[in-house]
């Protein structure tokens, strides 16, 4: 493939992502799965859509100093100006005569010889002045929020809840690149095997603190070795993994998993309960029980019974104190995952937490009384948010005096994990700059008698 049609590629799913409102992962990977990109072009399709879209403020700030701003642009040159500023600005392999080449290139062919004239100007521009610099922004605040190009509601909101440094260390760090790992399936192969076959398969890879079935993927693509292939691992967040180790799940349990698509956590609970008992796991939306069944073939796992429900209306199918275990994962704003998926930060809204923190809790009070005396609820959400997380399972409390905070909850946390800042009565917040994981919370209620 041509650098020119590389580019184009590159734009194309850009403004995908960007006009559909899809999740990036989902279509680079359908682009890299089309056969029509070149294995050596993958990293640099995927490091500059994710860069691009990551850096989306800051770039659009860079490109104020050198736009007349009444000037009308359509979305793709808009786009093709800011992937362009991107590669000239983050990364230094491609020399800026080549980018500024290829982005005029697509100027002409896509536009007309006018745009082609104005995106040469704007780029030639900003080679000869360099970057504007953001010190220019006197308000802390604004200079954080572009600098790290994150919305200012959500800066100021998390400064609100955590303080400046935190705010400010989380929003630079949702900057990084995601770091991948892997969970083995403990009944067909132990860690150390797979580390080792790992390596033999030349990635460079360390077992995980946070669960004895988790590998750190620090070097190589796991997706294509074998061992993935064959169903002996599964791609999942360290921080996702803490979810089945804390609830603490036996084989012959039963286990309610009210929001279970696309199974992680579902088949990690299977395991552990070395595929003895039975996980009722439901999802909202009937597509995706499809995806828990499949993972959990692909593993080897069959006590996992998906299908489609409201977790608000469970009650309406199994009696009360049905369960040993329940887990409520919640659906959540996803403000812990914004390295893996960048176009969350730009997507949410404030009302959309408020919105989502009232679904969280109907879930978490219909389920409740599902669950047996003495038993386990571990309730989580992939995000980092007071309303959704902490002050969520305060409220929950309040109102449920037969229910508390499992006190050995706090004496497993890996010792690791327990020194950093995100503990408080509630339960655990894992935040991304502290172990390069996801956001997560995660919180383990007791039913009392
Ligand atoms: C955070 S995801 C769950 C991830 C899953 N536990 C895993 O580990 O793979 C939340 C899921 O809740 C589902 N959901 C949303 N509202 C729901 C509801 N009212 N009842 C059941 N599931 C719901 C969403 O479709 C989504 O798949």
């Amino acid at each position: 493939m041509s650098d020119y049609q590389l580019r184009k590629t590159i734009l194309d799913v850009l403004m995908r992502i960007e006009k559909d409102k899809g999740f990036s992962h989902l279509i680079i990977d359908h682009a890299l799965k089309s056969g029509k990109i070149d294995p050596r072009d993958e990293g640099l399709l995927t490091e500059i859509v994710y860069g691009t879209i990551q850096r989306k403020y800051t770039l659009d700030y860079y490109l104020e100093s050198f736009i007349n701003p009444r000037k009308k642009l359509d979305q793709w040159v808009r786009m093709l100006l800011r992937m362009s500023v991107y590669q000239m600005v983050f990364l230094d392999k491609i020399p800026d005569h080549a980018i500024i080449h290829e982005a005029v290139e697509i100027a002409k062919q896509r536009g007309n010889k006018g745009i082609a004239s104005f995106v040469n100007g704007v780029l030639r521009s900003l080679q000869r002045k360099g970057a504007p610099d953001t010190t220019a922004i006197k308000d802390d605040i604004k200079r954080l929020a572009v600098e790290t190009s994150h919305p200012e509601w959500l800066v100021n909101r998390w400064i609100s809840f955590y303080g400046f440094n935190t705010a400010k260390e989380m929003s630079e760090s949702n900057l990084a690149k995601k770091v991948h790992s892997v969970r083995v399936q403990p009944m067909r192969i132990s860690r150390n095997e797979a580390v080792e076959r790992l390596e033999q398969e030349g990635l460079i890879v360390r077992p995980s603190e946070f669960s004895s079935q988790g590998i750190i993927v620090e070097q190589g693509n796991v997706l294509k070795t074998d061992l993935y292939r064959d169903g002996y691992l599964t791609i999942q967040d360290q921080s996702s993994m803490l979810v089945a180790e804390m609830l603490r799940p036996e084989p012959g349990m039963q286990v309610l998993d009210a929001c279970s698509a696309p199974g992680g956590k579902a088949t990690h609970i299977a395991e552990k309960m070395e595929n003895e008992g039975t996980i009722h796991a439901y999802d909202l939306h009937k597509k995706k029980v499809r995806l828990i069944d499949e993972k959990a073939a692909g593993l080897q796992l069959s006590i996992i019974d998906a299908n489609s429900g409201d977790a608000r209306k469970l009650r309406e199918q199994h009696p009360e104190e049905s369960f040993d275990r329940i887990l409520v994962d919640a659906p959540c704003s996803g403000l812990g995952v914004i390295r893996g998926k960048p176009e969350i930060k730009y997507d949410k809204q404030e009302t959309d937490i408020e919105r989502l923190s009232q679904i969280q809790y109907d879930i978490l009070e219909h389920v409740a009384p599902l669950l047996k005396k003495d038993g386990l609820l571990v309730y989580s959400t992939c995000t980092v948010d007071l309303d959704e997380n902490e002050q969520l399972v305060q409220k929950f409390l309040e109102n449920h005096p037969d229910f508390q905070v499992d006190d050995a909850f706090f004496e497993e946390i890996p010792d690791p994990i327990k020194e950093t800042a995100g503990i408080t009565e509630y339960g655990l917040q894992l935040f991304p700059h502290s172990f390069q994981t996801d956001g997560f919370f995660l919180s383990r209620l007791r039913r009392i008698s």
